[in-house]
């Protein structure tokens, strides 16, 4: 038997095993291995185009020609349904803010409300308030109303409270202001502390730094390296091939 890669959770919370996927005869995503521990920060790093959206999609059961064994907290998930994958939960953030844009900010909390979840986090929405801060300045505002990055983090708040286990977060610092940016990290960092498990997409790998345990180097529809997230940021050969430094 093969050993473990070093770093590995034994016993992961979620685990990707080959992993395909097909947009008609395109095969984008030719063999992804991933695992997230319980309560680890795991990045999901990669070019423009390296297949980060669809894995995070697949793994949501959004991608409908795919082929590869998924596992969550030991259940197979590789062939339910969103829904379902929702409700065992797995809780996704698209890169593309998905609010209810007539509704205001508390509104758009009671749209995500689900009932607390054995093991996860329980989020209301005056703990989220205390997590993003802006949020609760404007509880009344309506989404037309708030910007780019507001969006983005009521986006995150919405999702919290389906009180996931695991959060698959899809470029979150994507097109965001820098102080917005440190904010996003700053929030992941706490929601790790909370025990919540995260799956973060990302470019901008210094985000990516100030957040994750580990790192997985997606390119071309596969991961090319993993391992601890510092020994990433120390290897610039590696960054180099992969990555835009
Ligand atoms: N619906 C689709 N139909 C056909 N091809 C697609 C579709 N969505 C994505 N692709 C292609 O799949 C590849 C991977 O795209 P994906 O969005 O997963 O990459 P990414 O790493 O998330 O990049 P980005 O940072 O640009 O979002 C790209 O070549 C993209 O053009």
């Amino acid at each position: 038997m093969t050993p473990p890669a070093p770093h590995t959770p034994s016993d992961p919370l979620l685990r990707v095993e080959g992993l395909q996927v097909w947009y008609g005869h395109a095969h984008i995503l030719t063999g992804v291995d991933l695992t997230v521990g319980r309560g680890e920060v795991v990045a999901l790093i990669g070019r423009n185009g390296a297949g980060k959206t669809t894995t995070l999609k697949a793994i949501m059961g959004l991608a409908e020609s795919r082929r590869g064994n998924v596992t969550f907290d030991g259940r197979p998930i590789g062939t339910l349904p969103p829904h379902a994958i929702a409700r065992l939960g797995l809780g996704y953030v698209p890169e593309d803010r998905r609010i209810f844009a007539d509704l205001t900010v508390d509104e758009n909390l009671e749209v995500g409300r689900q009932p607390p979840r054995p093991g996860a986090p329980h989020w209301t929405p005056d703990r989220l308030f205390a997590l993003f801060p802006n949020l609760a300045a404007m509880r009344g505002r309506r989404g037309t109303r708030m910007s780019g990055g507001e969006q983005q983090m009521l986006t995150l708040a919405r999702t919290l409270m389906g009180n996931p286990t695991l959060l698959l977060l899809d470029e979150p610092s994507e097109g965001l202001a820098p102080i917005i940016v440190r904010q996003m990290a700053d929030a992941v960092r706490r929601l790790k502390a909370e025990g919540l498990s995260v799956l973060v997409s990302e470019q901008n790998t210094s985000f990516a730094a100030a957040v994750a345990d580990r790192a997985s180097v997606l390119e071309k529809g596969q991961v090319r390296w993993s391992g601890r997230m510092a020994d990433l940021m120390a290897d610039e050969a590696v960054r180099r091939t992969y990555l835009a430094v």
